[in-house]
């Protein structure tokens, strides 16, 4: 063992001092008296992280704060305690921030009264008690808090978080209940086929009461303070409220993040979700069918969750708020993928859920602008949300490159299997669900366009997975054809995973989203066909369904094949091709387009039977003109020349 003696410190660093008598270890001249500055084990823990950016928790070292920092720290906690406040007693309640398991951090507490009424209720026990809060936690905290806390949450190999959303794999419309009032009861769309569900004041009340109490009865809720829309003129600034760290990263990186400047003058937030999910709502409340309930009161500004813990009720919750709020300016909402060219092209792609809006606007040739959710305005386009939301189902490193490479340290992997091992994820496997998905930050793509706004729209692309085979890879639409497939909303998934050949379900979605519009779908239509008219946007359907026959007999068209059509979109050499009429749909279809095989581009050509694909082409047009039927006595923007147009433009027999 090396005598202190007979070494000096060269480098001029500190002793390592870990107990009072001098402890020296030393085997080399560059190692040795290294000392830490700790008298305990708890001390040198506490050396291991620094302060960090302005906005992150507070919780402890409270003198370290100058009284204004301390003043902007007291309205923050003032403003959580209001959003948690019940209202049936008079104050919030004591809001404190960090983890209750640390021990070692200071606690700050506000006790907010939120009402200026006299307390004439005795304070209940649960008033008594803190609301731990965890405000804006990072991606590494949120990490710790999921994996420690909660059950069924791992890391996978390439550094994802792997979760279930429990019961409920997917979103659930038919819970979804929107407060009828005087203002929305003239204002939103309700009856056949609006996905707005009323439910009364007293009754939201009730399970918003249900929410606020269950989240206070907790150890520690987490706070999100984010941002919705990319256009800085028109952000909404969102809270939410959630039960679990799966929640807050999910949102996290599905909003925009705030920088710690925004995050320190957040202020009051324009709206707030409270997420009680793994709570049920009570089934004798009035106008609850089951016990999960997703409420929302555009008057209060807020919404609640019971019974659900499908992160995506969050994401698409907060989309039908933006679908009621920027119509009101004049801007259109749009359940759609945005990417766009070198040149500042930019298309949309609208499609209902699993079409591909998400793998075709992820184009390693073009930047992202979103992949879900977008605004278009007198401006161009901006995107809602932070980040994207991928299906996983069956992804693969070689077809969706980008996808997969985003599924690393941040992402959140809802309902995924993996080897309990070597942790890796297995993404053919539907053991839990068939809806796996990956949310990722929208950086996590390598061309990002960043911020997530574009010109206006050069092409509006419009996606059918059609597993009756029928509809041609790809068509140009007139304005009068756009309008009238953005208004049908089609596409046509194969119904069940049952063994045998099953019969495809044709599904009619307004808009290309039906369950998250909020006004007639004529309003959102109306403002599309003007968007498109003043800028000379092109229309196409693009089919990314089966060929050669219907499912069972055809197969999927290649992505290959689809990207192929995209890109001549794009490039603008499809704009100028030659191109022929079909019957019944009367879609002007391409007789050849870059790398795509001439034969499959008139879906007749591929079917071995000419009788069966006309029949299936028939049954399939009726099916469209059954839909339409409800919007016939709708009158779709200024005159009635469009309307008619429209009418005209679906199929003929
Ligand atoms: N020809 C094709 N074109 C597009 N997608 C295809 C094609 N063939 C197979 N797919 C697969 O279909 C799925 C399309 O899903 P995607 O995530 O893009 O849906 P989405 O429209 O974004 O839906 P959601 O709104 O639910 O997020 C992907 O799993 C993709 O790999
Ligand atoms: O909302 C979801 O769960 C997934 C999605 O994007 C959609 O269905 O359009
Ligand atoms: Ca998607
Ligand atoms: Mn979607």
């Amino acid at each position: 063992m090396p005598t202190s003696g007979s070494i000096k410190n060269e480098s001029g660093v500190r002793k390592i001092e870990t107990q009072k008598k001098e402890n020296k270890v030393c085997n080399d001249n560059k190692d040795i008296a290294l000392t830490v500055k700790a008298q305990t084990i708890d001390e040198l823990h506490l050396l291991q992280k620094k302060k960090s950016a302005p906005t992150t928790p507070k919780g402890s070292q409270a003198t370290l704060f100058s009284s204004s920092e301390d003043e902007r720290s007291k309205q923050q906690l003032q403003s959580i305690s209001a959003s948690l406040a019940s209202l049936t007693r008079e104050s919030g309640p004591k809001v404190v921030k960090g983890d209750p398991d640390k021990r070692f951090e200071a606690r700050r507490v506000s006790h907010v009264s939120q009402h200026r009424i006299t307390p004439t209720i005795a304070v209940s026990d649960s008033a008594l008690k803190f609301t731990h809060v965890l405000y804006n936690l990072s991606p590494a905290e949120l990490y710790e808090q999921a994996i420690k806390y909660e059950k069924g949450t791992f890391m996978t190999s390439t550094g994802a978080l792997a979760t279930l959303s429990g019961a409920k794999t997917g979103r659930s419309p038919r819970d979804k209940r929107v407060v009828k009032d005087h203002v929305t009861e003239n204002e939103l769309w309700w009856g056949k086929g609006s996905p707005n569900i009323e439910m009364d004041e007293h009754s939201f009340m009730v399970n918003r009461e249900r929410a606020v109490d269950y989240l206070n009865s907790l150890d520690k809720v987490f706070v999100n303070d984010q941002f919705l829309n990319w256009d800085p003129e028109n952000r909404i600034k969102v809270r939410i409220v959630s039960t679990r760290a799966y929640h807050s990263l999910f949102m996290h990186n599905m909003c925009i993040r705030p920088t710690p400047e925004e995050l320190e003058n957040f202020g009051t937030p324009d709206f707030t979700i409270y997420n009680a999910g793994q709570f049920p709502c009570n089934r004798y409340t009035h106008y609850m069918t089951s016990s999960t309930s997703i409420d929302l009161n555009l008057a209060r500004k807020e919404m609640v969750i019971l019974g659900t813990q499908y992160a995506g009720e969050m994401k698409k919750g907060l989309f039908s708020v933006m679908h009621y709020l920027m119509p009101k300016r004049q801007i259109l909402s749009l359940h759609s993928g945005c990417n766009m060219g070198k040149d500042g092209d930019v298309a949309l792609f609208f499609g209902l859920s699993g079409t591909g809006k998400t793998t075709l606007s992820t184009d390693h040739n073009r930047y992202l602008i979103g992949d879900d959710e977008h605004c278009w305005s007198d401006k161009g386009v901006s995107n809602i949300e932070g980040g994207c939301y991928a299906k996983c189902i069956d992804l693969s490193r070689e077809k969706e490159p980008d996808i997969w490479n985003a599924i690393k340290f941040g992402t959140v992997l809802e309902n995924v299997v993996f080897d309990e091992h070597i942790r890796e994820v297995d993404y053919a496997d539907k053991s839990v669900t068939e809806n796996t998905r990956a949310a990722y930050p929208i950086e996590y793509i390598p061309n990002a366009k960043l911020p997530c706004v574009g010109r206006h729209p050069k092409n509006v692309i419009l996606l059918a997975c059609d597993a009756f085979g029928v509809l041609p890879p790809v068509s140009k639409l007139s304005l009068a054809q756009t309008m009238y497939h953005f208004i049908s909303g089609y596409t046509a998934l194969v119904a069940g995973t049952e063994q045998g050949i099953k019969e495809p379900q044709a599904t009619f979605s307004a808009c290309f989203g039906a369950a998250f519009i909020m006004l007639h779908p004529t309003q959102y239509a109306a403002m599309l066909a003007e968007k498109m008219q003043k800028q000379g946007a092109t229309g196409w359907l693009v089919n990314t369904g089966w060929s050669g026959g219907s499912y069972g007999c055809g197969s999927r068209i290649k992505l290959a094949y689809t990207r192929k059509i995209i890109d001549a979109i794009h490039s603008g050499s499809l704009l100028n091709a030659e191109y022929k009429k079909t019957e019944i749909f009367g879609l002007e279809i391409p007789t050849e387009v870059e790398g795509v095989p001439s034969e499959i581009l008139d879906p007749m050509n591929t079917w071995s039977d000419k009788k069966v694909y006309k029949e299936t082409l028939l049954k399939l047009a009726r099916l469209f003109e059954n839909n339409f039927e409800t919007f016939t006595n709708y009158k779709i923007g200024k005159d009635n020349k469009l309307t008619e147009e429209i009418l005209a433009a679906g199929p003929i027999f």
